[in-house]
């Protein structure tokens, strides 16, 4: 297992996202899932094929889902002989699955592979709460009618309400929102600033649209051809007129300048060189590093959603780069205000000696580059499909300049944990 290979980024696909309750609200995982594979396979001419696996996940799984990768490629247009397993890193889980696969290429273990996620803040899977799960367990260890009878005989009204997945830490017991809130405070991030980040990703989103530019990345589906969460019209003094939803009524958090709940799925397909030439695929760009970093949220001594700002100077000094090296940088819009504290804490002086062990601060980067075919606020977010979706992105865009040209990949995810990457076209 020596062998070192350059891993290429041959195609994505992904279904339009959508708005939780929307057209996909009676779509699973797996739906969307095989739905992206075989957008794919058609793509790629892939259909009745084998790849060398595929790696996928789902935040929200329902335990039928135990096996969700699998059953997708069953489901999928795809050779039922292409092996495929699930993976979860919160919101890393697409670009997590993308190292996954990349890792197997590089190594010359297989040749070629799929990576992405799907995830529906619709269709969640509820659970039963405690009490009753043990009671049902207990009735069913039982050996006799009457030993269930007398189980079930425990069962109270109480026991019926059910268990709803929340967007919330378990350690701190608070949402995303309220600690991306405390993250945006720390930082003072404004609000005029987050409207704004907010707003061009959502005309920058519209323009690529209009230009054609998802033509190869998007497949229609249940009548969406386009995100729904998408509004093109958007503006930040139209912004501005909403109100905080996290931070308390002083907050500058809102429903515009956060993700929504969203439903989708998103697909990479991989390869080695050779793969993709023997195959007539012409690669959009190669992966060349990738890094993961975690922070401990928990005490408070560092934001949840700041890995990114620990895992990219990590990256960069393992591939000798600096952070202005980059002709695009894909920033996960979890939150406006997330990625605009991330962006602060590479220019603080001190932040970056105390925290990050560097020098000097790592530096600015040019916010024309940021985002350019706009990014999560305007998308939606189904949790692990944005990895793949944003490694589609910036491969494609990297190719369709036709020129050498270098790409940075930065998420954050729940848990503090960050996952980073960099695509270039040679
Ligand atoms: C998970 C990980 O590992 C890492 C991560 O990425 S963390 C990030 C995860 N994301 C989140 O936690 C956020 C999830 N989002 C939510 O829970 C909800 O969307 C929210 C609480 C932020 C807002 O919920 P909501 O209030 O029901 O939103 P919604 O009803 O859609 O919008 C509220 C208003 O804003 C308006 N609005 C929203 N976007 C707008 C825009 N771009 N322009 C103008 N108006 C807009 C809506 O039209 C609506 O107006 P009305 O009240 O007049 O109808």
């Amino acid at each position: 297992m020596q062998t070192v290979r350059r891993v290429a980024v041959i195609a994505g696909n992904r279904i339009p996202f959508a708005r939780a309750d929307g057209p996909y609200a009676t779509a699973s995982n797996q739906d969307m899932l095989t739905a992206a594979l075989d957008g794919l396979a058609a793509r790629t001419g892939l259909a009745g094929e084998r790849v060398g696996e595929v790696a996928a996940g789902a935040v929200l799984k329902h335990s039928r889902d135990f096996n969700l990768a699998r059953e997708s490629v069953l489901g999928s247009v795809l050779d039922p002989a292409t092996p495929a397993y699930d993976l979860q890193q919160a919101c890393g889980t697409g670009l997590q699955a993308v190292f996954a696969v990349a890792a197997k290429i590089a190594l010359g273990v297989i040749d070629s592979g799929i990576a992405g996620g799907a995830d529906t803040t619709s269709d969640v899977p509820l659970g039963v709460n405690d009490e009753l799960r043990r009671t049902l367990l207990a009735a069913r260890r039982a050996r006799t009618p009457g030993g269930r009878a007398k189980a079930l005989a425990a069962v109270r009204p109480r026991h019926l309400v059910p268990e709803i997945p929340r967007n919330a830490e378990p350690r701190t017991g608070l949402s995303m929102g309220e600690h991306a809130a405390l993250t945006a405070e720390r930082w003072r991030i404004g609000r005029r600033e987050q409207d704004e980040l907010a707003a061009a990703s959502h005309q920058r989103l519209a323009a690529a649209y209009e230009e054609g530019f998802f033509d190869p990345l998007v497949t229609p589906y249940r009548g969406l051809t386009r995100d729904q969460n998408l509004r093109p019209d958007s503006t930040a003094d139209a912004l501005a007129r909403l109100r905080p939803v996290y931070g308390g009524p002083d907050g500058t958090m809102t429903a515009g300048n956060s993700t929504p709940l969203s439903d989708g799925a998103a697909v990479v397909l991989l390869g080695s060189e050779e793969w993709a030439a023997a195959r007539g695929l012409e690669p959009l760009a190669y992966l060349t590093a990738y890094e993961t970093a975690a922070v401990d949220y928990v005490s408070g001594e560092e934001g949840l959603l700041m890995a990114p700002a620990y895992a990219v100077p990590r990256m960069l000094a393992r591939a000798g780069l600096g952070l202005g090296d980059f002709d695009f940088y894909e920033i996960h819009e979890a939150f406006a205000s997330q990625v605009l504290a991330t962006l602060a804490a590479w220019e603080d002086k001190a932040y970056c000696a105390d925290r990050l062990g560097l020098d000097a601060p790592l530096g600015t980067i040019d916010r024309g580059r940021l985002n350019v075919a706009g990014s999560s606020l305007a998308t939606g977010h189904p949790f692990a499909a944005t990895g793949a979706r944003i490694v589609a992105t910036l491969a494609q865009l990297l190719a369709s300049r036709g020129r050498p040209g270098r790409g940075l990949i930065s998420v954050c995810a729940a848990g503090g944990q960050g996952v980073t990457a960099i695509l270039t076209h040679p």
